[in-house]
């Protein structure tokens, strides 16, 4: 990991090291990848006030997050199928978050399950929840996360309706997954990684997997899940979770000033202003770009947090400057992970965090607290 120096360098290590079909599903957008690419543009294009002459020599990152200490204004999104894109992977990635002081969404379309992980880390993690139909699964799942001691809920409500995205089918990545000749020769010549996953706890979605009969057949547990998102999904539900769930609860995949003002009714203590890494609603403006409308309209009432196209620390300053609280790290952490596991995740991590350091140097910042619009250029 020596040479690797942006997440740029994890993602082409993890492009090499990991089959192309979930490189593939980790790396692309919906449709014509408008938002995805929209995500970065919009970041990219806001510059900072170069300011000098600050004495800068105590630069703290540490802020809190949902109340709680964090040793920086970061966390690991939830991110589905990390086990595939190394073996155990929500492990590794839960470890390297912890070892770093931040909060690990694990997603409810992990590979390991909420007990694999609470039984192989240190502190509590959080869990992010996709309502699906057989509501009798979720609840057991709110008290499946309840009884691992999560401390948040993460729930995820911008994927009532799945976007397509062209490359997964592509690559075979559908139900039930397509077994092809070229997919075989792309895994065969990834022994690392054959060898990594093989070693894994589990290679199914490991929360559902025991909820469906016949679990051991991969078609119909693809075939359930896809099934199970449910179009109808609305405020009440959001209610409901609010009686069934007693902790922290964050909304995530809010991207609309009127929305952002119904997540607060609902009394949930955080939300994520997301449009889910530009792999849903395609032609949506950047996450950037709505940011500071939902950060003035709700921002006094409701911990704002961010994600969406962030690769560098710089865009975790311009996030903070706009409004966010804090931020999420999605492709950026799985990058890491493809690349190395837990320490490329760890990398991933330390990357972000010193190029947060020095902008800050180098915008004559030195706390989190103090990051706002006047970082900015006009
Ligand atoms: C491969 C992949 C899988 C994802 N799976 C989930 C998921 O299971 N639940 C969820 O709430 N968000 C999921 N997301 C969205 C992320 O939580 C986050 O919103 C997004 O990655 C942020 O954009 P970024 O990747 O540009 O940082 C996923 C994102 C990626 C890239
Ligand atoms: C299994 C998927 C629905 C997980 C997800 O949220 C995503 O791929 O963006």
């Amino acid at each position: 990991m020596k040479h690797i120096t942006c997440i740029e360098d994890l993602r082409l290590l993890h492009k090499r090291r990991v089959p192309k079909a979930f490189f593939d599903y980790a790396d692309r957008g919906s449709y014509a990848e408008e938002t995805l690419r929209a995500n970065r543009e919009d970041l990219q294009k806001i510059k900072f006030r170069q300011r000098i002459l600050v004495d800068v020599s105590k630069r703290d990152l540490s802020t809190t997050i949902l109340g709680e200490p964090s040793s920086m204004p970061l966390i690991l999104a939830p991110v589905g199928l990390l086990g595939m894109q190394h073996g155990d992977g929500e492990i590794h990635a839960c470890r390297a978050a912890q070892a770093a002081g931040i909060p690990f969404t694990q997603s409810t379309m992990s590979i390991c399950s909420i007990e694999d992980i609470a039984g192989s880390v240190e502190k509590p993690f959080w869990f992010q929840l996709y309502v699906m139909k057989d509501r009798g699964f979720i609840k057991a799942l709110v008290e499946r996360a309840i009884a691992a001691k999560c401390t948040a809920l993460c729930l995820t409500v911008d994927l009532q309706v799945i976007g397509q995205r062209h490359q997964d089918i592509k690559n075979g990545m559908s139900v039930p997954p397509e077994w092809t000749l070229s997919k075989l020769f792309d895994f065969a010549i990834r022994p690392g990684w054959v060898q990594g996953v093989l070693q894994g706890k589990r290679r199914t979605f490991g929360n559902i997997a025991g909820h469906v009969k016949n679990t051991e057949d991969l078609t119909k547990l693809s075939a359930w899940t896809a099934a199970q998102f449910d179009t109808s999904l609305n405020w009440k539900d959001v209610d409901w979770i609010r009686s069934i769930w007693p902790g922290k609860l964050i909304i995530k995949g809010i991207h609309d000033i009127e929305d952002a003002k119904l997540a607060v009714e609902t009394g949930a203590q955080a939300l994520v202003v997301s449009n889910h890494g530009g792999r849903q609603l395609d032609g949506a403006p950047s996450s950037i770009h709505v940011l500071p409308g939902i950060a003035d309209a709700v921002g006094d009432k409701i911990e704002i947090m961010f994600d969406g196209g962030i690769r560098s620390g710089q865009d975790v300053m311009r996030a903070l400057a706009l409004g966010a609280k804090s931020c999420m790290l999605g492709r950026a952490y799985a990058y890491g992970l493809g690349a190395g596991g837990q320490a490329g995740v760890a990398k991933a991590i330390d990357i972000i965090r010193n190029e947060l350091l020095t902008t800050m140097g180098l915008c004559g910042v030195n706390t989190v607290a103090e990051i706002d619009r006047k970082v900015l250029a006009d």
